[in-house]
């Protein structure tokens, strides 16, 4: 399941801007003894999950498609530079067709058990319009899988960044709507309470992996805001990596049973306890009712 880290080639095929401020946050990371970042891309089906870890790391390294894979598994792309390790872990669609894909999560769990994860890249398109139950649910699975705290190790990036909202919306108006939508979804699947929700304080970063992407004056790959998009996602990357939250252990306990079964398992002495309590009263009761009855009038 090891992939083999090979010398970053993609990373001398970023503009010089790009470069330099890749260099810069990395630099950061190695004073922090942070010399390698576990990324971990997970999303629905066919947002742009694959397309963002093509961008990342400038070369053509994960599959991209427009139509639905078929039993894809995790692939892990490992990548070094001047001492510095990156790993991202593109990941098959959690909703296919309309269900949450089960199977691909068993599959994934499988796959980062023994592995930490440093950030979490919760893709999705900025140019959908409605967040449904099944956006929820996707939430719950991954809630239930990681536990919540994944979210404090959490990016929501939107792909497709590039798209132009509806005449009377502005760009500005209909990107904050989108993501105000989806945070709350997250925020709703997940469980969290409105104070750890505000703690986790989830970051909205975008994307734009079209080939016709355009460009700012640096020759960067650019937003409608004229901002280099792969700078700032690995900027907010490494914030996350770096934030007052533990990364994300992923051990044997947490792919044997679900973070909520878990919490359960530890209830059930409890629950025999006062199983064993209330029948021992309702014994008590029936022996005091059989004397009574059996007195004489
Ligand atoms: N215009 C535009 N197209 C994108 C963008 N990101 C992805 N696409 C296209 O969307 C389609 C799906 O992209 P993928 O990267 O394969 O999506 P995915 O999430 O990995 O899909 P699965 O692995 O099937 O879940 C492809 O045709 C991509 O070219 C983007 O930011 N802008
Ligand atoms: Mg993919």
């Amino acid at each position: 399941m090891g992939s083999l880290v090979r010398e970053w080639v993609g990373f001398q095929q970023f503009p010089a801007a790009t470069q330099e401020r890749l260099i810069e946050f990395f630099t950061k990371l190695k004073q922090k003894d942070m010399n390698s970042l576990t990324v971990v891309v997970m999303g629905k089906g066919g947002v742009g999950k694959s397309s963002t870890v093509n961008s990342l790391i400038g070369e053509q390294v994960v599959r991209v498609s427009p139509f639905q894979a078929e039993g894809l598994r995790p692939v892990m792309v490992s990548r070094t530079m001047g001492g510095f390790t990156i790993n991202i872990i593109d990941t098959p669609g959690l909703v296919e067709a309309g269900y949450v894909n089960h199977q691909a999560l068993e599959l994934i769990k499988g796959f980062l058990v023994n592995r930490t994860i440093d950030v979490l890249l919760y893709v999705d398109r900025l140019d959908v319009y409605r967040v449904d139950e099944l956006d929820r649910q996707v939430v719950q699975a991954i809630t239930q899988t990681f536990g919540k705290e994944i979210w404090c190790k959490t990016l929501l990036v939107l792909t497709h960044a590039q798209f132009s909202p509806p005449d009377d919306l502005s760009y500005e108006t209909f990107s904050s709507k989108r993501s105000d939508s989806l945070l709350r979804t997250i925020r709703a699947g997940s469980k969290m309470g409105k104070q750890q929700f505000e703690d986790s304080a989830i970051e909205v970063v975008y994307a734009e992996n079209s080939g016709r992407c355009s460009k700012n004056d640096k020759e960067e790959k650019a937003l409608p805001n004229g901002e280099a998009w792969i700078p700032n996602l690995v900027k907010a990357i490494t914030d996350v990596a770096t934030n007052q939250k533990k990364a994300i252990h992923v051990d044997k306990k947490m792919v044997d049973g679900s973070y909520s079964d878990d919490k359960g398992k530890k209830l059930i002495p409890l629950i025999i306890a006062a199983q064993y309590f209330v029948v021992k009263m309702i014994q008590g009761a029936i022996r005091s009712d059989v004397k009574i009855s059996g007195k004489p009038l």
